[in-house]
């Protein structure tokens, strides 16, 4: 066997209040976050959301201790993998490639170029697949693969998902367990899975199988929990004016308030690491909707980080990968070029034979509407919810 890599995926995010602004342009700039009809409005588009949203997203970033905890986090975990690897006999190097913010996806995979990795295991940190997170890394990477003969050279497999793994599953009922022990009553305590949403039609339109993956998990993290506690699953963090998953969390917390509950046990499930979803929208926001709620005791389970089972877990999933028949980039799901991704309908009307006059006159409307927000702070976009 020649040298061997692990590729682990994240997003990343800002690691001081001056980075905000350039990551949320990062972000808007990926078709697979939002897509719109004409390649040439994309850049323009993020753009303005970054310009015009990074101070309401730095305060956030600010009350968290000005920057996101993610990088060192997932260092830390590609650490922890490396020497439970090592102890488990294989000499494997683990690197980090961030889709949004540093350190990059490029770097990571020069890193693995200057080191002459020949089999490469690839395994985003995203427990759950969604065309979002895990595919939007994996697209960057499946680019950089066909304009580098040197990279096609390595033996590499994909991981989609990994949320039924059996030590994953046993670190998060351990995780909850304890949280359990803590309540005033423990055997009737409501668990709330808060998962991170996506827009309805990336699951509908675009076939992201993240809904099922995420009801999935959630089956699996209660029969693994085997406890007797009524269980709901809500979706977070939502984004602009689409419909996204339902019910949404800051809707589910105040009808569970109604119906007289007054201690929660909530579990983020989309991530494994603490970062700004977990330690702001959760602890600090989902916290005081639910206390305005009615709902005197608010736990929170902490994210897995580099919890020893998960870890344990990681480095067998990596090894199993090795041996198992190779994935491939082009075996994940792709959305069609043509699946409407997020607001898209905003900009586009249909694909009649006078599509192509609304889409230009669009075009320009589309061109208006940011110089109006630019010019005024106020327009379309603030309207919708974007801004
Ligand atoms: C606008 C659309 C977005 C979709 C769809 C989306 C999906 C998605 N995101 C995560 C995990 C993370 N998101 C993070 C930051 C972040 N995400 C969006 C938007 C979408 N995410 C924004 C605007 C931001 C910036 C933060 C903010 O301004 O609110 C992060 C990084 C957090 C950090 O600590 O910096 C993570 C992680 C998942 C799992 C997901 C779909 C399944
Ligand atoms: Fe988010
Ligand atoms: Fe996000």
């Amino acid at each position: 066997m020649g040298r061997v890599g692990v590729l682990l995926l994240n997003l990343g995010g800002p690691e001081q209040l001056q980075d905000v602004r350039p990551f949320l342009y990062n972000l808007f700039s990926d078709p697979e976050i939002i897509r719109l009809p004409f390649a040439w409005m994309q850049k323009p588009l993020a753009w303005m959301i970054s310009t015009m949203r990074y101070k309401k997203s730095q305060e956030n970033y600010k009350a968290i201790g000005g920057g996101s905890p993610l990088r060192r986090i997932t260092e830390e975990q590609a650490l922890a993998l490396q020497g439970s690897l090592q102890e488990k006999g294989q000499d494997i190097r683990v690197y980090v490639g961030m889709r949004y913010w540093n350190p990059f996806t490029e770097e990571a995979v020069a890193k693995i170029k200057r080191d002459q990795i020949e089999q490469l295991v690839i395994l985003p940190l995203y427990p759950q697949f969604s065309i979002s997170t895990s595919g939007s890394s994996f697209r960057v990477l499946e680019k950089l693969w066909q304009q580098d003969p040197s990279l096609q050279k390595i033996d590499y497999t994909v991981i989609p998902s990994w949320y039924n793994r059996p030590g994953y599953l046993q670190a998060m009922a351990e995780l909850i367990h304890q949280e359990i022990e803590h309540c005033e009553h423990p055997e009737q305590v409501p668990i709330f899975f808060s998962a991170h949403g996506v827009p309805v039609s990336y699951v509908e339109e675009a076939g992201d199988p993240y809904r099922d993956e995420i009801e999935g998990c959630t089956a699996a993290i209660m029969q693994t929990l085997n406890r007797p506690n009524p269980h709901v699953l809500a979706y977070q963090s939502r984004v602009g004016p689409v419909e996204w998953l339902k019910p949404y969390t800051e809707e589910a917390i105040p009808e569970l308030a109604e119906q007289g509950v007054k201690e929660l046990v909530v579990v983020p499930i989309s991530f494994v690491s603490e970062h700004i979803e977990t330690l702001e929208e959760i602890d600090m926001e989902y916290r005081e909707l639910a206390e305005e709620s009615g709902i005197e005791k608010f736990h929170r389970v902490p994210a897995l980080n580099t919890h020893p089972i998960f870890i344990n877990d990681l480095a067998d999933m990596v090894i199993e990968a090795l041996d198992a028949p190779n994935i491939k980039f082009s075996d994940v799901v792709h959305p069609g070029k043509q699946t409407k991704l997020y607001p898209q309908e905003r900009w586009e009307w249909g694909l009649t034979t006078t599509a192509e006059v609304w889409n230009g006159r669009l075009a320009m409307l589309g061109m208006m509407a940011i110089l109006l927000e630019i010019i005024t702070g106020q327009g379309p976009l603030h309207f919708v919810g974007l801004l």
